[in-house]
C-alpha cells in the first residue's frame, strides 16, 4: 500500500511567506509613489536647486521657525537661480521671482488652483476666495468684484480716518518717550477698521479688551504656525495634536460668532424690506459692509449660503488685516530711520491737506511722494512675501515642461530685492517709483498685491487705508526707530 505523505506547512513557512507578501506590496506601493511622480524627478533633474536629503528634502533648513524660513528663502535664489527647485519632504515645488515667468504664469488659466498648503486654511476659511478650488473661485471673485469699487471704498474712508484717530488717542495717551513695538497696537486698530466694513460690527479691540480680535489674531498664528512646523503637515498626526484642539475650539468660537451676525442681518433684511442699491444720504454712497453687500449681490445674482458668506468674510478680514497691519508698521519703521524722507512726507501732508482736516479719497491721490515711499517700503519688507500656486493643466516656458499638479511657490520677497531689477537692493530709495523708473523696469519686476487675475481683490482698499493711517499718525507724531539699517532688521515670513 501506498501511502500518500502530505507535509504540513511549518509555522517558519508561512511566516517566510507572509513576509513575502508583505514586501511584494511594500514594492508596489513605493513603486507606484515613484511611477505616479515621475514627471516631476525629470523635471527636478532639469532644473537647479538643493537635492536635499531622501524623504526630507531641504525641510531641515526650515527648522528653527518662521525666521528660519525666510533666510532660506533668502538664500536659495541667489544660490542657486530665480527658478529653482525644491523638495521639502516628499513634496516637489518649482521656486519663482523671474518676472518674465511669472507674467506667463500668474495669467495662465492652468495656473489659477492654490497650492496645497493652503489647504491648512480650511478649516477656518473654508472655500473662501484665497484658497476656494477655481470652479468656486470664479463665481464668487465675479460676485465680489463690484463689492470693491471705488464708491463703495470711498464711504469705507470715515471708518478709516476714525479708527486712525482712536489709535493716535491711544499712542497719545500711552506715550512717554520710551520705544515700543507699534505692531500689536496697529494689529488692533486694523482687526476694528476691518471687523467694520467687513460684518458692519464695531469689536473695539483698541480700546476693550474684546475677545473676538485676539481670537481672529490667534487663528492666524496658528496657521502661521503650523506652516512653520513640518511635523504637522501630516492631517493625520496633527489631529492628535494639542495645537489642532485649541485651533478646533477658537474656530467653532468664531464660526458661532458670524452665523449670529449673518442670521440678525438677514432678519433685519426682512424686517425692513430689500436694501436699496447703491442707496445714498446727502449725495454720498451709504455706508454698507461687505457683508451687506454680499447678501444683497447673492440675493440677485444667485445665492451665497450662510456658511459661504461666513467664509468670504473671514477671509477678506484675515487676508486685510494682519497685511496692512504689518504694512503700515514696516513704512513707520522706515520712516523713522529715513528723518529727512519723514519731513518730506510731513510737508506733502501740509500742502495738501493742513494740520487738522480730514481725509478724503481725492487727497489721497495727491499724496504722491507717500505713494512712493510706502512702495518702496514693501519692496524692502514685502508682507505677502510667499504665495503659492499649483497647475491644472501642462505649462511650458524656455522649453522646460511644468506637468498638471506642479506646484509653485513665488518668491516675491526675492523678486523685490533681486539685484538684476532693483541696483543695490536693499538701499531706501523711494525716487526707484518715479513713473520714469517704473517705465525703464519689468511690469512683473513689482508685483506688492500679485498679479493676473487671481490678484489681490483688496489692493485699492489696502492702499487707501494704509495712506489714511499714515496721514493722521504722522501729523500727530514725529516717529524715531532704534534701528540704524535695513540690514539689521530680522524678518519672519507668511504665506499669503
Ligand atoms: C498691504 C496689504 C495687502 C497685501 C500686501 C496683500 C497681498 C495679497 C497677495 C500677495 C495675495 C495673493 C494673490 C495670489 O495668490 O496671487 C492676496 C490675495 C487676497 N487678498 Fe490681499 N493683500 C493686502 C490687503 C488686503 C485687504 C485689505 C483685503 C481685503 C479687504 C485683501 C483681500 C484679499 C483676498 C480676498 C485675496 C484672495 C484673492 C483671490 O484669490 O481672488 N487683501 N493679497
Amino acid at each position: 500500500m501506498i501511502e500518500q505523505q502530505v507535509q504540513t506547512p511549518t509555522s517558519d513557512d508561512s511566516r517566510l511567506f507572509l513576509l513575502k507578501i508583505v514586501a511584494c506590496l511594500l514594492c508596489i506601493v513605493i513603486g507606484k509613489f515613484y511611477w505616479d511622480r515621475r514627471k516631476f524627478y525629470l523635471l527636478s533633474a532639469k532644473l537647479p536647486g538643493p537635492s536635499g536629503y531622501p524623504f526630507l528634502g531641504s525641510s531641515l533648513d526650515f527648522f528653527g521657525g518662521t525666521e528660519a524660513i525666510f533666510k532660506a528663502f533668502s538664500g536659495y535664489p541667489k544660490m542657486y537661480s530665480d527658478v529653482h527647485k525644491l523638495w521639502i519632504g516628499p513634496k516637489f515645488f518649482v521656486v519663482i521671482s523671474n518676472p518674465e515667468w511669472l507674467e506667463i504664469i500668474l495669467n495662465s488659466s492652468k495656473a489659477l488652483e492654490k497650492g496645497d498648503v493652503y489647504e491648512f486654511t480650511k478649516p477656518f476659511l473654508g472655500n473662501g476666495l484665497l484658497s476656494a478650488p477655481v470652479h468656486i473661485w470664479k463665481k464668487h471673485r465675479k460676485l465680489m468684484n463690484p463689492t470693491f469699487s471705488q464708491k463703495i471704498l470711498e464711504s469705507y474712508m470715515p471708518i478709516f480716518s476714525e479708527q486712525a484717530k482712536i489709535l493716535v488717542d491711544i499712542l497719545c495717551s500711552e506715550n512717554d518717550g520710551k520705544s515700543f513695538d507699534i505692531f500689536p497696537r496697529m494689529s488692533s486698530c486694523l482687526v476694528d477698521t476691518i471687523c467694520e466694513t467687513a460684518m458692519g460690527i464695531k469689536v473695539d479691540t483698541q480700546r476693550t479688551n474684546n475677545n473676538f480680535g485676539k481670537l481672529l489674531d490667534r487663528m492666524m498664528e496658528m496657521y502661521f504656525i503650523r506652516l512653520a512646523t513640518p511635523i504637522y503637515y501630516n492631517e493625520y498626526f496633527y489631529s492628535f495634536t494639542e495645537h489642532w484642539k485649541s485651533g478646533h475650539e477658537i474656530c467653532d468660537t468664531l464660526k458661532n460668532f458670524a452665523e449670529t451676525v449673518i442670521s440678525n442681518k438677514r432678519l433685519s433684511f426682512e424686517q425692513d424690506g430689500k436694501l436699496k442699491k447703491g442707496a445714498s444720504v446727502n449725495g454720498k454712497r451709504k455706508f454698507e459692509s461687505f457683508l451687506d453687500l454680499f447678501i444683497q449681490l447673492s440675493d440677485e445674482k444667485g445665492s451665497l449660503s450662510d456658511e459661504e458668506l461666513k467664509d468670504e468674510v473671514y477671509t477678506i478680514m484675515t487676508a486685510g488685516s494682519d497685511t496692512t497691519a504689518t504694512s503700515t508698521s514696516f513704512c513707520l519703521l522706515i520712516l523713522g530711520m529715513y528723518p529727512e524722507v519723514q519731513a518730506k512726507v510731513y510737508e506733502e501732508l501740509m500742502d495738501v491737506l493742513g494740520e487738522d482736516s480730514d481725509v478724503t479719497w481725492k487727497d489721497l491721490t495727491c499724496l504722491k511722494y507717500m505713494d512712493r515711499v510706502i512702495k518702496e517700503c514693501l519692496r524692502i519688507f514685502t508682507p505677502a512675501p510667499l504665495i503659492s500656486r499649483r497647475t491644472t493643466g501642462e505649462i511650458n516656458i524656455e522649453g522646460i515642461n511644468m506637468p498638471p499638479n506642479t506646484n509653485f511657490i513665488v518668491n516675491y520677497l526675492h523678486l523685490h530685492r533681486n539685484p538684476k531689477y532693483w541696483k543695490d537692493p536693499l538701499k531706501f530709495d523711494p525716487d526707484r517709483f518715479l513713473p520714469e523708473e517704473v517705465a525703464k523696469r519689468h511690469p512683473y519686476s513689482y508685483l506688492l498685491f500679485s498679479g493676473g487675475p487671481r490678484s489681490c481683490i483688496g489692493s485699492k482698499f489696502a492702499e487707501m487705508n494704509m495712506k489714511t493711517l499714515l496721514s493722521v499718525i504722522l501729523r500727530k507724531f514725529e516717529v524715531k526707530a532704534e534701528y540704524k539699517s535695513i540690514e539689521e532688521i530680522e524678518l519672519k515670513i507668511n504665506l499669503s
